[in-house]
């Protein structure tokens, strides 16, 4: 069995319908009017021990519900979960014991104490014996960075100082489960690699199982193996990240390094639909392709016509054009991704 197992899990909402204004707000107080929303239709997850999943989809899809019903923070309206075993919103501190979660825009540290405290704190809640949490802390301060504000209280933290403190406050009682609901959202490029680094560490050496939303496709590349695209409540994707961009990538790109500039060729790419150059140096170029409509020997033919190719090499198509297609409503994905 795998380890997150839902069927079936659906979560609707009410939703107040109120007119703008005090007028409105008073009316509907005197005739409340409401509006089921169904945030996540009925779907199925099975996610096996140690992967990395990258959960993702547009603004309002449905990403943090699930993950709050996974977590066992809301109560699903229908199907079933079983996270290691267990119904995590009926049996919510045994689940506790077993996830770790982040919430990037929320904190779950003690905002008035410092940051070493609130995770001394948390040793005691989980039961974290001493030399688990020795380990754990220490490697934690190095790998994260965070020497130098852990006898700071959260409330002074930065944002990217608070995400580190947040991660490793989830992560001390070694959980076999991991939550990350935009774990990286508003940092920097270097926190945002530190943050990158330790997942990865985690994963590999304790067979961390992942579950990651986000909406920076660098988290995805760098951490996730596994792609689960979420729309309007419904699984439209769940599949390898390398397959869904092979599949579904539209363009690709060739980069030339040449013997001399090829001027001819450089307005013949101009003017072909389906082909855009772009000029690095007098000798080196690139050349993105339709690849619907060319095949890459296509375009080496083509470049190798107007003189000496000292070298080539082909980029991988990127899953930030897939998603995005997505996401605008241009690809329509299947759960096979057919
Ligand atoms: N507590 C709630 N009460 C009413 N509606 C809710 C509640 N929580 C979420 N919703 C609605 O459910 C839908 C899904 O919300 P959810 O937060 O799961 O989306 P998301 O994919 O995480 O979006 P984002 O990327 O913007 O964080 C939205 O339409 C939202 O308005």
């Amino acid at each position: 069995m795998s380890i997150i197992e839902a069927r079936g899990l659906s979560k609707s909402f009410l939703q107040a319908v109120k007119e703008p204004g005090l007028k409105g707000a008073l009316k509907h107080l005197l005739v409340p009017r409401n509006i089921t929303k169904i945030a996540v239709q009925p779907l199925d997850l099975s996610i096996e021990a140690g992967e990395t999943v990258a959960y993702v989809g547009p603004n309002g899809a449905g990403k943090s519900t699930t993950i709050k019903m996974l977590s066992g923070i809301l109560m699903p309206s229908a199907g079933s979960i079983s996270v290691n075993g267990i119904n995590p919103y009926k049996k919510r501190m045994e689940n506790a014991a077993q996830i770790g979660a982040v919430f990037g825009q929320r904190t779950q540290l003690w905002w008035d104490i410092p940051i070493v405290e609130s995770f001394s704190l948390l040793k005691d809640i989980y039961q974290i014996p001493e030399p688990v949490y020795r380990t754990n802390l220490d490697q934690f301060i190095e790998l994260l960075g965070m020497s130098e504000f852990i006898h700071l209280s959260a409330r002074k933290l930065s944002l990217g100082q608070r995400m580190r403190a947040d991660l490793a406050a989830a992560l001390l009682h070694n959980p076999p489960i991991v939550y990350l609901d935009e774990p990286t959202i508003g940092l920097d490029v270097s926190v945002k690699q530190k943050i990158r680094e330790f997942i990865k560490k985690i994963n590999q050496e304790q067979h961390t199982t992942v579950m990651l939303t986000t909406h920076d496709l660098g988290d995805i590349e760098d951490l996730c193996k596994r792609l689960i695209i979420i729309d309007h409540g419904s699984i439209i994707y769940d599949g390898s990240l390398s397959e869904v961009k092979s599949r579904f990538a539209k363009s690709r790109v060739i980069f030339f390094q040449v013997g001399s500039p090829m001027p001819e060729l450089y307005e013949q790419l101009a003017q072909t639909d389906g082909m855009k150059l772009e000029l690095q140096s007098e000798q080196e170029f690139s050349v993105s392709f339709d690849r619907y409509e060319y095949t890459a020997s296509d375009v080496v033919s083509r470049v190798m016509r107007h003189g000496e190719v000292i070298d080539f090499r082909m980029e991988d198509a990127n899953i930030e054009q897939v998603i995005k297609a997505v996401y605008d409503g241009n690809l329509v994905l299947n759960q096979s991704g057919q």
